[in-house]
């Protein structure tokens, strides 16, 4: 469901912390309806650059909008848009599957009917509904990644961010977190998502890659390994993550 509406816009989009530039004049469109990866290796500035489009952290110069909001400006306007899962989601450990639906439902403004609507529905589709009054935090990473991608969809935002949303699971799980996330855009929701799995990345219509703040390589997975003459994208990323001088 590509369309010719972009989403998110950046142009020369910097951040400095004193003398450290994490985030180097990063220049990108993302359109409607995509799946956009960001990938990187550590410390490439991929979370930094996610934080300022989520209207958490303000650049340091440059431009960008997102949803049509400027992030300097109307960065409390992106976050009634958007939808943001964190490296560490944010589910409450200590509340039930239930609970969580409903206080991030509330959160994200829905009414107590809608919450009660989505929240059955949301629970039925992921065949949790044993475990709906269970703690959140007696439950496999697994679950608790679905839980969290769920409740960061649950007001039908224009755009879902991505943190490594599947660090540590098993490839089946895995595979099922990303038919939830093809759902999500045959629903209309445009995907933005970092990860470290190779895999993950040939699942995007678009990649962009960083390299110690910059992007280094932008285009679908096909052409990425057209360009640098490989036959994988692991192959595309370990050209291009040599050249990096930060991380590990
Ligand atoms: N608040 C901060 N103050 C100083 N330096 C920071 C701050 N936040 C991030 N950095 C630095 O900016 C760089 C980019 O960090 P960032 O977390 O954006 O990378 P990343 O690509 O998301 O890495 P990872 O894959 O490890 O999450 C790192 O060197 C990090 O130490």
């Amino acid at each position: 469901m590509l369309s010719q509406e972009t989403v998110i816009k950046t142009h020369n989009l910097t951040k400095t912390f004193g003398d450290f530039i994490a985030v180097n004049a990063i220049t990108f469109e993302v359109k409607a309806g995509e799946i956009f990866g960001f990938l990187g290796a550590n410390g490439a500035g991929k979370t930094t650059a996610m934080r300022i489009l989520c209207g958490l952290l303000s650049p340091t110069s440059g431009e960008a909008s997102v949803a049509g909001y400027d992030v300097y400006k109307e960065n409390e306007s992106i976050k009634k848009h958007i939808g943001y899962m964190s490296q560490k989601f944010s589910l409450f450990e200590n509340l039930t599957v239930k609970e969580n639906i409903e206080f991030f439902g509330g959160i994200y403004g829905l009414s107590r009917k809608e919450i009660k609507e989505k929240g059955n529905d949301l629970i039925h589709r992921l065949g949790m509904e044993k475990e709906a009054e269970k703690l959140v935090g007696s439950l496999p990473l697994g679950w608790k990644q679905k839980i969290s991608f769920s409740t960061a969809i649950l007001h039908q935002p224009k755009i879902v961010f991505l943190d490594e949303p599947t660090g540590g699971v098993d490839p089946i799980t895995r595979r099922q977190f990303w038919d939830m996330i093809y759902e999500a855009t045959d629903s209309g929701i445009t995907v933005f998502v970092t990860t470290h799995y190779m895999d993950e990345a040939e699942y995007c219509n678009r990649v962009s890659i960083m390299v110690d703040g910059t992007i280094s390589a932008l285009d679908t997975p096909n052409n990425l390994k057209h360009q640098f003459e490989t036959d994988s994208m692991e192959g595309v990323f370990l050209k291009l993550a040599r050249q990096a001088k930060r991380g590990e």
